[in-house]
């Protein structure tokens, strides 16, 4: 669904992803690692039509989509969350998944439906009325994943949902992930807290400054000696 060809994005001389190519089929769910500043929330700019790419290609569903406005990947079908949330603070949990939903549903009545729909599904119906600002951390990110889900995805990308959140909201968000899964949604996660993630991902592709470095199975690049260097600083 996602073709990925040669992608490459600068600042100011500054490279900060390098003729990166990878595939993503419907409904996998990718793991994307890296150390610090290897390049991941770039590529995920560029997926997202928030960056446009200095080389290299973006096909999604065959359809060439490179430096498209985030809108329009919205539109085609790409979602995505931050890694610092961007909830609407002084909106209720509810309101905030109804801006994601009325991208597909002109009524509001219909994206209201929508939106009680996809807290459910995330676990906060119970928050529906409450500020986004009165959230913890872990039901903000949970908010903004129901905010994505609301523009019916086929694609989603999920920036670090795992980050700061104790063992037993790991496994939650891990038990999430499976969910959209099963929903046919493919993912691309970028996320630090491995045990999060290994057991989760069909693939893992992992960055350092800025290149792709490894594309496999969890269990292959947790034994690819590039990948050890990478994260052992050697
Ligand atoms: N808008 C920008 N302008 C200039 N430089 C940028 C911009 N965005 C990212 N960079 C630089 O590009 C490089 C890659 O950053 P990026 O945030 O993509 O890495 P990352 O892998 O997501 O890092 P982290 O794991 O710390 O979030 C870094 O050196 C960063 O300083």
């Amino acid at each position: 669904m996602l073709a990925v060809d040669g992608l490459g994005k600068a600042f100011d001389g500054l490279v900060a992803n390098r003729d990166i190519s990878f595939i993503v089929h419907h409904g996998e769910i990718i793991g994307l690692i890296g150390p610090n500043g290897a390049g991941k929330t770039t590529l995920f700019n560029c997926l997202a039509g928030f960056h446009t790419p200095t080389t290299g290609r973006i096909a999604f569903e065959g359809q060439d989509i490179t430096g498209s406005t985030p809108e329009a990947a919205a539109a085609l079908g790409i979602a995505r969350t931050f890694q610092i949330v961007r909830v609407f603070q002084s909106m209720t949990a509810l309101e905030n998944v109804m801006v994601g939903a009325m991208l597909r549903n002109k009524r509001v009545a219909e994206a209201r439906e929508r939106a009680e729909d996809e807290l459910a599904f995330v676990g906060l119906s119970h928050r529906a009325d409450t500020p986004a600002s009165d959230l913890t951390v872990s039901e903000q990110k949970r908010l903004e994943v129901a905010r994505a889900l609301a523009t019916e995805p086929k694609l989603i990308l999920l920036d670090e949902v795992m980050a700061g959140l104790n063992p037993t909201e790991v496994r939650e968000a891990s038990a999430l992930v499976h969910r959209i899964h099963q929903r046919g949604i493919a993912s691309i996660i970028v996320e630090h807290v491995m045990e999060g993630i290994m057991p989760i991902a069909h693939r893992m592709l992992v960055l350092d400054y800025g290149a792709k470095i490894a594309d496999g199975t969890p269990a292959e690049i947790a034994e690819n000696p590039a990948v050890i260097a990478a994260y052992l600083g050697e």
